[in-house]
């Protein structure tokens, strides 16, 4: 279970107590369920004998684990003590950057002092190329500026999205003026720094007209399945994304995270969405004109001879973008899985109405249910997290505070609940945005675990089966359970639904399949209760059980009486059933006429 930090702390402290200690038996249970795997695959559980007498073990922590520790704690003493005993200035942090990174988020300019006099690299770049500049400008933290400009940083560097420190230090502030001055004396100006700004997104587009001159593959993939265009729609690079779609490169390639160009686009758009229009006023069109180029591209693989769009569609004419970034954001003052949640979050319920995306072809048994391809928009509306999605972790657990939750939720259009691992559904009897392929992939999860991030829904708990099945290499059963109405089938054909896009992520389309099965069983059933008035179709459809065992009093499929009945001599024999009530499906059961 994964608690998202922001509900946890909303939370009262018992509550929160409770919720940290079920946390921790579910990260236990999850370690002895791997431990076990593990053993199993190591042939055979071993069973160890009890140890006799209890040995005291230390946890150990490596010396690099614990200076940064101690960095962030502002222990300057440590830290010199640490280093003096051996510690290793040059070992990276998760992110890839250094231990000046971290200096710089956290303000310790002792520390910070103490690594460069041990030679530390300033101008390390860390997996999003950030230098330690980068991240002082961010957290405005002007003292370790200084000393960074001192110790001769570069502040040109440019970062993953072509942007130098300048461009994150707030209007202002004095980190912008001490930088602004700094590259004044050294003789750069801001048309100099446009112009090395454009210098990325300008050779990538020379990189691809030459590419496109000479006859180059454009969608070719990398490794991780990134084609150019994955490329320029995640950098804003539009004039790129231009050519490279007018060209003829497909607009809708996956990569091996499923990811289309416009995914990302989209993503990086919603980044800045609520700290930067400029920004967005610059990223938006690159959605606008993949879309456009979607739609044309889909058209033409139909008809080749459909015209190419207008210039004016296609492309409104503006200059590439500049990667204006994200103001008075302070993104390293969060751990990235919480930035990720909140920027997930950001995208998703940004408005009601949410997010636009395209809806997938149906049944037309080519297209994996993941690819887009259909122009009908689907619209998409989730709700945001709130404390009381799981009814278990109230502080008050009575019918009355129960029913008061599920009656407030219901009336968000929150229909799903989680009790613990447990889900409820009150039936909303009306259609409700939140089925479409997008939630689909929006659920999937590489490790079957609950997303903190995102409400509770039928999807999760069918991923949550999927991940079971693997894990425990069995058959994992759906216990659907209410009365008539309350909406099981419906859940069951969600389930199928999001399982079977999720086993067939590209090409193979499962799907249109199963709707083929689930139809002639509707079929199957449906005769069987013709002239039936009032009787109820759906009961049976599924209840396979009753194929090979009737308790005393209950009937077989009411097709088997009717066709017992109805079927002419000619067709029996043709269906070898010359005496269809002595089968035994039929022959125990109670031959009555209702279903
Ligand atoms: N998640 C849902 N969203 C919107 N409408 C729903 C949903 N679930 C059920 N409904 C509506 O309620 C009706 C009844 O649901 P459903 O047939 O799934 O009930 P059931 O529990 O299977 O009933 P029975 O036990 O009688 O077969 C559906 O036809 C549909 O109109």
């Amino acid at each position: 279970m994964e608690i998202d930090q922001c509900l946890l702390e909303s939370l009262p402290i018992g509550q929160r107590q409770r919720l940290v200690r079920r946390m921790r038996c579910d990260q236990i249970r999850a370690y002895y369920e791997r431990e076990k795997s593990l053993q199993r695959q190591q042939g055979g559980i071993k069973v160890r004998a009890p140890p006799t007498h209890r040995k005291k073990h230390r946890v150990r922590f490596s010396l690099a684990d614990i200076i940064q520790d101690a960095i962030i704690r502002h222990d300057d003493k440590e830290v010199l003590r640490l280093l003096k005993e051996g510690a290793d200035p040059n070992t990276l942090i998760s992110s890839g950057g250094s231990m000046l990174h971290l200096c710089a988020r956290h303000d310790n300019l002792f520390a910070a002092e103490l690594l460069i006099e041990r030679g530390l690299n300033v101008n390390l770049q860390d997996e999003d190329l950030w230098t330690a500049l980068h991240v002082a400008c961010v957290c405005d933290h002007a003292d370790v500026v200084l000393l960074l400009l001192l110790a001769g940083v570069n502040v040109l560097l440019q970062d993953v999205n072509g942007n130098i420190p300048l461009d994150y230090a707030s209007e202002g502030t004095e980190t912008s003026y001490i930088l602004r001055k700094h590259l004044e004396e050294n003789g750069v100006d801001v048309s100099s720094m446009h112009s090395m700004k454009t210098q990325r997104p300008s050779t990538m587009l020379s990189d691809v007209r030459h590419l496109v001159a000479t006859g180059g593959s454009l969608n070719q993939p990398n490794d991780d399945g990134v084609t150019l265009l994955h490329i320029a729609g995640a950098s804003g690079y539009r004039e790129v994304a231009f050519v490279l779609l007018e060209s003829g490169a497909d607009p809708n390639p996956a990569d091996n995270n499923f990811w289309t160009p416009l995914h990302l686009a989209a993503k990086y758009g919603q980044v800045t969405h609520s700290c930067s229009t400029q920004y967005i006023s610059a990223s938006e069109p690159i959605a606008d004109m993949l879309l456009n180029a979607e739609e044309s591209w889909l058209q033409r693989l139909k008809d080749p001879s459909a015209p190419l769009p207008s210039t004016d569609q296609r492309y409104d004419g503006g200059l590439h973008d500049l990667n204006t970034p994200v103001k008075n954001l302070n993104p390293l003052g969060l751990s990235i899985s919480k930035r990720d949640s909140l920027l997930e979050k950001c995208a998703m319920f940004r408005e009601a109405g949410g997010a636009l995306c395209r809806q997938p072809l149906q049944d037309n048994g080519l297209d994996g249910p993941f690819s887009s391809g259909a122009s009908k928009l689907e619209q998409v509306k989730l709700m945001p997290p709130a404390p009381n999605d799981d009814l278990a972790s109230l502080s008050e657990l009575t019918d009355s505070s129960l029913l008061y939750e599920m009656q407030k939720r219901f009336g968000n259009d929150q229909i799903y609940t989680y009790i613990g691992h447990i889900l409820l559904l009150v039936n909303p009897n009306k259609e409700l945005p939140i089925y479409s392929t997008l939630v689909s992939q929006l659920y999937l999860s590489s490790t079957g675990r609950l997303c903190s991030s995102l409400p509770p829904h039928i999807f999760s708990s069918a991923e949550r089966a999927y991940h079971m099945m693997l894990q425990e290499r069995r058959p994992q059963c759906f216990i659907l359970s209410g009365e008539s109405g309350s909406g099981k089938t419906e859940a069951c054909k969600h389930i199928v639904r999001h399982l079977t896009a999720r086993s067939s992520p590209k090409g193979f389309a499962l799907e249109p399949r199963m709707k083929h099965v689930s139809l002639d069983l509707f079929y199957f059933t449906l005769q069987a209760v013709v002239g039936c008035p009032g009787a109820r179709v759906y009961a049976h459809m599924l209840e396979k059980s009753r194929l090979v065992h009737l308790s005393p009093h209950q009937q077989s499929f009411s097709i088997f009486y009717l066709m017992a009945e109805g079927l002419s001599p000619e067709e029996n024999s043709a269906l070898y059933l010359n005496n269809v009530l002595a089968h035994r499906y039929v022959s125990i059961g109670t031959a009555c006429g209702s279903c």
